[in-house]
């Protein structure tokens, strides 16, 4: 794991090699996720078979054999342990009852003349969640798209989920059960999403695709936008931890692992202003590493996307946090909401010591499907706002029509547009 300072003449230099790895868009995964979605286009459930038998090591003949039935979910939520079930009805709710907060509703208003202005809101009628599941299954992340999706009112969720060696994960299945998804298909990856956005004879199309996912699924998420919507190109996990100093550092070292534990290439990185304490972070790091059942994924992770970066004091650390935008931020200090107005940009903000990233994971409520990649500088959490659209309602009165028409008239006729001059101007009394 790297240890930078910000005294470091080249601090800035590095710290953007550190942040610049971007495989979502490597060459060569855009070129092989083309070819998936063309050929899903073409061929359909067949090739879904084909691309999901030979990525997730699978011998399915046939997209039916890729399909489970809402009886096959409440069968896994069944099989469950009572208190694991418990944990996840407890997490659902509170997932929901934070949610329904975010529900935008109609609004309108009149205006003197008996002109009415307003915005229609509506849920969109069929969505696909992708669910990862090639290095952990996610109960979690089903939660997090399908029950914003259910709040918001959506008509049909469609779920993908790759199963890698046909395993399923009885927690995914019993949480689209509690979520209330309407269809489960066992395939994950470029060729799911593809599925999804074109439709195949079993899957239907749907309007929008949410959900986090690897390389190939943010490439493949990039390249259907337009056929349907998206809500972001979530990437592998990220954490960045300020502390000042005062925290238990086996508790900051186990954070760092909880996101480096995603994917090899997730960041993991912590702002003290201390070296001392880094070094504290640093040995709990070596002392706690080896038990780690998902070691090697970790080490990977802190080694390509990893550091202890020391920092003049917590202004600077928040300086440096914008600049990163993560997805997750930690603040790990005496008193958080001081800080809160220094910091604009991060998916989502954990205050105070007590405050561990996993606790928002999994069960805070809150989403958990956050902007990766800097992308924090310009958009949201997924939300309810991502299952609802919004549609502009304009009546005009006779007595607007007079003078919005000659307002109108004149605007147009600047434009040199005659028929929409005359449109309004039909509509004029004199
Ligand atoms: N931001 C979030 O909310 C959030 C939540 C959970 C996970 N994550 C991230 O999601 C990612 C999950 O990745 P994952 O790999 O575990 O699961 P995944 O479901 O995203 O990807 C697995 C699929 O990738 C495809 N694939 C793998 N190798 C391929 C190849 N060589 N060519 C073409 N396709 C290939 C396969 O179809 C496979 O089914 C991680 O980076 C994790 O950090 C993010
Ligand atoms: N930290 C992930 C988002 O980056 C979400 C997650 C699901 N399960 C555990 N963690
Ligand atoms: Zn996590």
């Amino acid at each position: 794991m790297q240890r930078l300072s910000t005294s470091q003449a080249d601090f800035e230099a590095r710290l953007k090699a550190l942040l610049a790895f971007e495989t979502a868009q490597d060459p060569a995964v855009d070129a092989a996720v083309a070819a998936i979605c063309d050929d899903v286009k073409t061929r359909g459930d067949a090739a879904v078979v084909e691309y999901t038998n030979r990525f997730d090591r699978m011998s399915s003949a046939n997209m039916a054999e890729l399909t489970l039935s809402r009886e096959e979910l409440q069968a896994a939520y069944e099989r469950l342990d009572a208190a694991v079930r418990d944990a996840l009805e407890v997490a659902a709710e509170r997932v929901r009852r934070y949610h329904e907060k975010q529900l935008s509703t109609s609004w309108s208003y009149e205006e003197e003349d008996g002109t009415l202005l307003g915005q229609q809101v509506t849920a969109l009628d069929r969505v696909g969640i992708y669910v990862p599941g090639g290095k952990a299954a996610y109960p979690s992340s089903v939660l997090m798209n399908a029950m914003p999706a259910k709040v918001a009112g959506v008509g049909e969720i469609i779920m993908v989920v790759p199963t890698p060696d046909g395993e399923k994960n009885d927690l995914v299945l019993a949480a689209a059960y509690i979520a209330g998804v309407d269809k489960v298909f066992t395939a994950g990856g470029a060729q799911a999403v593809a599925a999804l956005a074109y439709g195949t004879e079993t899957v239907p199309q749907v309007d929008k695709i949410t959900g986090p996912g690897n390389a190939y699924v943010a490439a493949a998420k990039r390249r259907v936008f337009g056929v349907v919507g998206i809500d972001m190109v979530a990437g592998p996990s990220e954490i960045l931890v300020v502390c000042d100093g005062d925290t238990d550092p086996d508790w900051i070292a186990m954070d760092l692992f909880s996101q480096a534990e995603h994917d090899e290439i997730a960041q993991a990185i912590l702002l003290a202003p201390s070296e001392a304490f880094l070094d504290q972070v640093q040995a709990s790091i070596a002392k706690l590493l080896p038990a780690m059942p998902r070691r090697a994924i970790i080490e990977a992770s802190l080694t390509n996307r990893g550091a202890l970066i020391a920092v003049k004091d917590l202004d600077e650390a928040c300086d440096i946090a914008n600049y990163i935008a993560p997805e997750h931020l930690e603040l790990s200090v005496a008193e958080p909401e001081a800080w809160l107005p220094k910091l604009k940009h991060a998916g989502a903000i954990f205050m105070g010591r007590f405050t561990s990233e996993s606790l928002g994971d999994y069960c805070a409520g809150p989403n958990h499907v956050l902007p990766t990649s800097r992308t924090a500088r310009f958009a949201s959490p997924l939300g309810v706002y991502d299952f609802q659209k919004r549609t502009s309602l304009i009546r005009v009165s006779e007595a607007g029509a007079q003078t919005l028409g000659r307002v109108a008239s004149l605007l147009a006729h600047g434009e040199g547009l005659t028929a929409h001059a005359k449109s309004a101007e039909m509509r004029l009394k004199d």
